[in-house]
């Protein structure tokens, strides 16, 4: 039994002219963390609203622990009970404080029970000295602590999150975000979140899921995501990537001993280096260098027919110096 079932979700909105979201399958086990990630407009929002029952798919269904989640139109109050939804918006009560709103969700809790867990959350989304204040009162980052620990409170059996760090400053964003999330970890919360910040991704979540006009474009572990991505959007979503055509790219560096299996490659820029005369497998020459705090990002061609992005910490090299490039060629990665 998978604990979250989705299969073939699909939405199009009645002023729409495409699908927010199309044919989209795929199961969560319980205690994972998926980050769902892509670009404005391609579906994200609409499919955490579909999960927790707040809007109507035309087509699919949602299994919570093998039970039907239900949509809107046989629901009289939309949404499930064992899911929160985390809005980009809040939605927070506004006439009522700060602490009324966590415990919210806890009111036939009783009176211990209900401050025990305010205390705790109080603390993990760093809320202390805020308790009494409404929410006209508090800064949009702070506004975001509040929902955050309000979707939190009554320990969901499933927790999306839509954007859910997304007004935090990068000093608290990292405290609070790590904060959280070890704290969802230890209580074995089975979570799904939106979010911008690749990194993110990448650090906090089991598996990502990209998603592209409504549609799954891959959904695996985070090294796989990076490494192979299927397509040329994925691979450009997480950072810098080189993508060659991958006859010009033998042609060019006379790299040999790879069977071309699609038509273009994409290599990640430190998968490259810059090294010794004897130890490199091809030459080039330096056009630009840009300083990026912890490395240096070279480009250089190959004998003026291809381009290539270098990670390097090695200092001194200057526009116009010929370098020697080594690959790794286990990450030699072919893309559609
Ligand atoms: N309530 C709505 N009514 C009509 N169209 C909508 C509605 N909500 C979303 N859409 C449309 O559906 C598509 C998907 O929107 P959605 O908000 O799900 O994307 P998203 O990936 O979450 O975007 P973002 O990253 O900008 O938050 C977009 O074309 C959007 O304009």
């Amino acid at each position: 039994m998978s604990f979250l079932k989705i299969s073939n979700l699909s939405k199009k909105y009645a002023n729409q002219p495409e699908s927010a979201v199309t044919n989209v399958s795929f199961e969560c086990n319980e205690g994972e963390f998926i980050a769902i990630v892509g670009e404005n407009g391609s579906g994200k929002s609409t499919l955490l609203k579909l999960i927790n029952g707040l809007i109507e798919p035309d087509q699919g269904s949602v299994f919570l622990e093998n039970k039907k989640v239900k949509g809107p139109s046989e629901n009289l109050v939309p949404g499930h009970p064992d899911i929160n939804l985390l809005f980009q918006e809040f939605n927070l009560f506004p006439k009522h404080t700060v602490k009324e709103n966590i415990t919210y969700q806890l009111r036939y809790f009783s009176k211990d029970a209900q401050d025990e867990r305010l205390n705790e959350l109080i603390k993990v989304c760093k809320l202390e000295g805020l308790e009494n204040k409404l929410p006209s009162e508090l800064s949009g980052g702070q506004h975001q602590r509040v929902a955050l620990a309000r979707a939190m409170s009554d320990r969901p059996k499933l927790l999306l999150m839509d954007e859910p760090f997304s007004n935090l400053d990068v000093m608290l964003k990292d405290q609070i975000k790590i904060q959280v999330l070890d704290h969802l970890r230890k209580e074995g919360q089975t979570l799904i979140f939106i979010t911008h910040d690749l990194g993110d991704a990448l650090s906090l979540a089991d598996r990502i899921m990209i998603m592209r006009a409504g549609q799954i474009v891959q959904l695996d572990v985070p090294e796989k995501i990076y490494e192979k991505p299927v397509d040329e959007y994925s691979a450009y979503l997480f950072g810098k990537v080189n993508i060659f055509d991958a006859e010009n790219f033998f042609q060019s560096t006379g790299i040999t001993g790879c069977k071309p299996t699609k038509s273009k490659i994409s290599i990640r820029p430190e998968h490259f280096s810059i090294t010794k005369d004897d130890k490199g497998d091809f030459k080039a020459t330096v056009e630009r260098i840009y300083y990026r705090g912890d490395s240096y990002e070279v480009v250089a061609t190959v004998k003026n027919e291809i381009t290539i992005r270098i990670n390097t910490r090695k200092k001194n090299i200057f526009p116009g110096n010929e370098i020697m490039v080594k690959l790794i060629k286990s990450k030699i990665h072919f893309v559609d």
